[in-house]
């Protein structure tokens, strides 16, 4: 008998769609008996055809400013472009959409999907969520979960989907599916008498708002799918990572942008491609292959006593009890590396262990508090824990280890259940007019102390990888294209640039793009540009970037009009750039309302996207006759002059 089937496509950029679809499609066939046939959703057309299914549930992120990401960037473009308002008339489906809510584009390619299902004749059986990054994604994902079993079951029995099962089996698997009773494993552990987490003070080992009667519900365990092994061998080359996505660079320069006693050392880089055809344009990302730090890998090492291990090398293949569907072997890693090797170049170490992470820990600890504790940080119950002490902290798996030291996971585990290692990326800042052999780009160097439960003073995974790599060595990389952060067709459109601190990077782009265009095209006069840069840095003195070259596109009158903000210097007057924008409220409200400007703003989301918005809202207001300012500012994202290029 085929079991009761349902596709599940995803589209994700970082692989937390993917990690999602995946644990959902082990829920389905472990505790439902269902099978999820799972695909990304660029595979429309080779894997699954929408005209075939009946049953859709879609698990997409948002990348860019609200675009699709890279592998669902195709089914987007499909589903926006068809005509026929009854192609998916057959279907039932859901979305479960991530995505952040600093985005003014929350959810946005989910959003736009579940709308378009719907319009082409789609029906929902479940209410699509959204799920925010920015506060946790398990805070929307688990309570939609629990409702999303019982109503996909519900949908399968109506719509008799499996052509396969004959009417006798068919009974025989709506018996299977119970409908009313959801399986919710649950645990109540007895501390010992002596639980040695027991402390005055909340913290990741203890907290006061569970009791130690609480009855726990935790996540369904994962199984393997994968059978690793290590083997002693001489043959194991650990080389540079390839992939034939990337292309091959060089690093040519490193130099550091601000003063000694900047508080924020900030680091400028040129790349030097080793292809003539390698092409990107201002206003474009690069993305850059890193790698974990040395010491880190090692204390990881340690930590689960393999480092005697570290050489020999990995021989992953599918198990033989494997029952999952969707299982594969990881691209990611080598067919032949050593252990040393994935853990330095394939696998991420850094991020939070999920839950389903933490779960499967439970089983390899020995010590009953330090179980039970793993228990409430990855139960629903302890959702708020799990997110204070270790989401917002940014506790990594060897953070984890050092707090829980009689958990011992096998090597199977963590290469199985870890992320792949992904690539960084960051907005280019030099214009390919200069020289298309030069890619220049800027990076803060952050520093997190070993505090808040963090047991080791650590760096940002690739910046720190970047300030250590010598000159000469090769780097693999990848033009982000920016679908809509870009230069306007028409010069004298006026452009509202807003980058404090490295958020700077695409404008000097900018900058030296319409630069060097005034010399090289016949017609371009400087005179007709309306470029508005502003700026935001700590001290002008300690950490202005890009100072020099901003003050020489001033006095080439290729930037018209330059404010900086300064969040550090006592009886400066302008704080941060919204400081300066509402100082000039009166004429960018001009420029926006009466002559069509484009607001760029590009940086760090924790720190301004917000602040920005809400005061380009204000100044319109009070200087124009707008009366829905919410609508108005939808209006300006919608038709791309509001555009953003932020990260977090
Ligand atoms: C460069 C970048 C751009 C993003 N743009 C958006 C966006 O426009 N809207 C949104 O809601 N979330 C946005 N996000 C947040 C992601 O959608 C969110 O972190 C999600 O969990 C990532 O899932 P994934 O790993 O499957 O891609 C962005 C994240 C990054 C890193």
């Amino acid at each position: 008998m085929k079991r009761w089937r349902f596709l599940l496509g995803f589209g994700s950029e970082t692989g937390q769609s993917k990690a999602i679809a995946q644990g959902m499609g082990d829920i389905a066939s472990e505790q439902h008996q269902i099978c999820a046939d799972i695909f990304e959703l660029d595979e429309v057309d080779k894997q699954f055809k929408l005209e075939e299914e009946s049953i859709m549930v879609i698990v997409t992120s948002s990348t860019g400013d609200g675009e699709p990401p890279g592998n669902a960037s195709k089914f987007w473009r499909k589903i926006r472009r068809e005509k026929n308002s009854k192609l998916l008339s057959h279907m039932k489906y859901t979305v479960l959409g991530l995505g952040d809510t600093n985005y003014s584009t929350f959810c946005n390619c989910g959003r736009v999907l579940d709308r378009r299902f719907e319009e082409l004749g789609a029906t929902r059986f479940y209410p699509s969520a959204w799920a925010d990054d920015a506060v946790g994604l398990d805070l929307t994902i688990e309570p939609w979960l629990q409702g999303f079993w019982p109503a996909l079951k519900e949908t399968l029995t109506k719509l008799n989907t499996s052509t396969e099962t004959s009417i006798n089996n068919l009974t025989e698997s709506i018996n299977q599916l119970n409908l009313t009773q959801e399986i919710k494993p649950t645990v109540n552990r007895q501390l010992s008498s002596s639980n040695k987490f027991k402390s005055n003070q909340d913290n990741i080992t203890y907290s006061s708002n569970l009791s130690e009667m609480t009855t726990l519900t935790l996540p369904p365990k994962s199984t393997h799918s994968l059978s690793i092994k290590l083997i002693e061998s001489s043959e194991v080359k650990d080389h540079l990572p390839t992939d034939p996505h990337y292309h091959v660079s060089t690093l040519i320069r490193r130099e550091c942008l601000t003063h000694d006693t900047a508080i924020k050392p900030v680091m400028s880089i040129e790349l030097e491609p080793s292809e003539e055809e390698f092409l990107f344009e201002v206003g474009d990302a690069i993305k850059i292959v890193c790698a974990n730090d040395e010491n880190e890998v090692n204390l990881l090492l340690k930590r689960l006593e393999w480092m005697d291990r570290a050489s020999h090398q990995l021989d992953i293949c599918i198990s033989p009890d494997n029952t999952k569907k969707s299982a594969k072997i990881p691209t990611y890693i080598p067919s032949m590396c050593s252990l040393r090797y994935a853990l330095t170049n394939c696998i991420d170490i850094r991020s939070s262990p999920r839950k389903n992470l933490l779960r499967l820990f439970v089983d390899c600890t020995t010590d009953e508090d330090e179980k039970r504790r793993l228990e409430e940080l990855c139960s629903r119950e302890g959702s708020d824990i799990y997110i204070k002490y270790i989401l917002e902290e940014h506790l990594s798996i060897l953070d984890i280890l050092n707090h829980f030291p009689s958990c011992k996971p096998d090597i199977a585990m963590l290469i199985e259940f870890l992320p792949p290692l992904i690539p960084r990326f960051y907005s280019i800042c030099s214009s390919p007019l200069d020289d298309v052999r030069s890619i220049k780009f800027v990076y803060s160097v952050l520093k997190f102390d070993a505090l808040n439960g963090r047991t080791y003073e650590r760096f940002g995974v690739c910046t720190n990888w970047l300030n250590k790599i010598t000159i000469g060595t090769k780097i693999l990389i990848q033009t982000r294209i920016s679908q809509h952060f870009r230069l306007p067709l028409t010069l004298d459109t006026p452009l509202i640039m807003i980058g404090p601190g490295t958020g700077v990077a695409p404008f000097i782009g900018f900058l030296e793009h319409l630069y060097l265009s005034s010399k090289s095209i016949a017609g371009f006069d400087v005179n007709n540009l309306h470029t508005w840069l502003f700026y935001g840095c700590r001290h002008r003195q300690h950490d202005f970037l890009f100072e020099e070259q901003i003050q020489m596109y001033q006095q080439i009158n290729v930037l018209k009009h330059l404010f900086v903000a300064a969040s550090r210097e006592e009886d400066y007057p302008f704080r941060y750039v919204q400081d300066q924008i509402k100082a000039n409220g009166h004429e960018l409200a001009n420029l926006i309302y009466n002559r069509n400007a484009i607001i760029y703003v590009c940086g760090d989301i924790k720190t301004m996207v917000r602040d920005v918005r809400e005061t380009i809202a204000h100044i319109l207001k009070e200087n124009s006759d707008i009366t829905n300012i919410d609508e108005y500012m939808k209006s300006l994202e919608t038709s791309r002059r509001y555009l953003l290029d932020i990260w977090s």
